[in-house]
């Protein structure tokens, strides 16, 4: 699947983002270069404030480079963005709590003008890719952290975008409930066959989802490491006890490391 001879999905070039504020410039990314393919799942890793979340949004046209150039699918942010490129799931799952879950899910398809009976084809079809299809009438808070955040991932599948970019959406669950996301992200990730920028905190997380680890340091925010997996694809939860896995998360702690020795 992984055909080296095709052009990468997103490719970033010397990339730099530097917000004007009242204290002064805040320096957010510092030439960031990366190629993703097609069918990577991508993982952005560093501390608090070294530019993850801002990398994710400029990628998806929300914030606009100072410098560098950025393609998605060979055009820019902006012409991805309008041709519906992304699916974008935040840090909280964001549900409308006086709509249904289905009613959520389908509320951006709404807003594309898709026909009802299409809505209604998409909605079911996602709700049982997160496993939510009994679910569908029932309101957000009838449902638990996990099962949003999963319904909040539905919503950002359903119009079908090749890339999904997940800023870290399961920072605020329970180990446990996040060990189930992981495994039922990986077999979505598998089905689908997307495109996957996810940011994360977590080490474990990073090396039990990703082919590529992007490791960041903060001030400016800066590439420090890029790790293309050696791991295979099928990962059970148990692969994390392997020495590859070990060895991988090693490599990433050092990278966060070398990042804090330049402060
Ligand atoms: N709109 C903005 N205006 C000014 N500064 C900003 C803006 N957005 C982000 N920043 C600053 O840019 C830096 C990078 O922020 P960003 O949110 O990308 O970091 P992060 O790695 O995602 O952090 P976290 O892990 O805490 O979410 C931070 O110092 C932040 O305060």
């Amino acid at each position: 699947m992984r055909d080296t001879l095709t052009a990468p999905v997103i490719s970033a070039k010397n990339l730099s983002l530097t917000f004007q504020t009242n204290d002064g410039p805040v320096h957010a990314l510092k030439d960031v270069s990366l190629d993703i393919a097609k069918g990577e799942f991508v993982s952005f890793i560093g501390p608090s404030g070294c530019g993850k979340t801002t990398l994710l949004r400029v990628i998806a046209d929300l914030e606009q480079p100072t410098e560098g150039t950025l393609t998605v699918n060979g055009m820019s942010p902006e012409a991805a963005r309008k041709a519906r490129a992304y699916g974008y799931v935040f840090q909280a799952a964001g549900l409308y709590p006086w709509r249904t879950i289905a009613g959520n899910v389908k509320l951006p398809l709404e807003i594309m003008g898709f026909s009802r009976s299409e809505q209604e084809a998409r909605v079911e079809r996602v709700l049982e890719l997160v496993e939510l299809s009994g679910f569908a009438r029932k309101f957000p808070w009838q449902l638990s952290g996990g099962m949003q955040q999963r319904a909040s991932i539905a919503r950002a599948l359903a119009f079908d975008a090749d890339i999904l970019l997940m800023d870290e959406p399961f920072g605020a669950l329970d180990e446990i409930v996040r060990d189930r996301l992981n495994e039922q992200l990986l077999e979505l990730w598998a089905r689908t066959e997307k495109t996957i920028g996810f940011v994360t905190h977590s080490i474990p997380e990073a090396v039990y989802l990703s082919t590529k680890i992007v490791v960041m340091s903060p001030r400016p925010g800066r590439i420090t490491d890029i790790i293309d997996s050696p791991l295979p694809r099928e990962r059970p939860l148990e692969l994390r006890d392997s020495p590859e896995f070990i060895e991988i998360a090693h490599r990433v702690r050092e990278g966060l490391r070398a990042g804090h020795l330049d402060d």
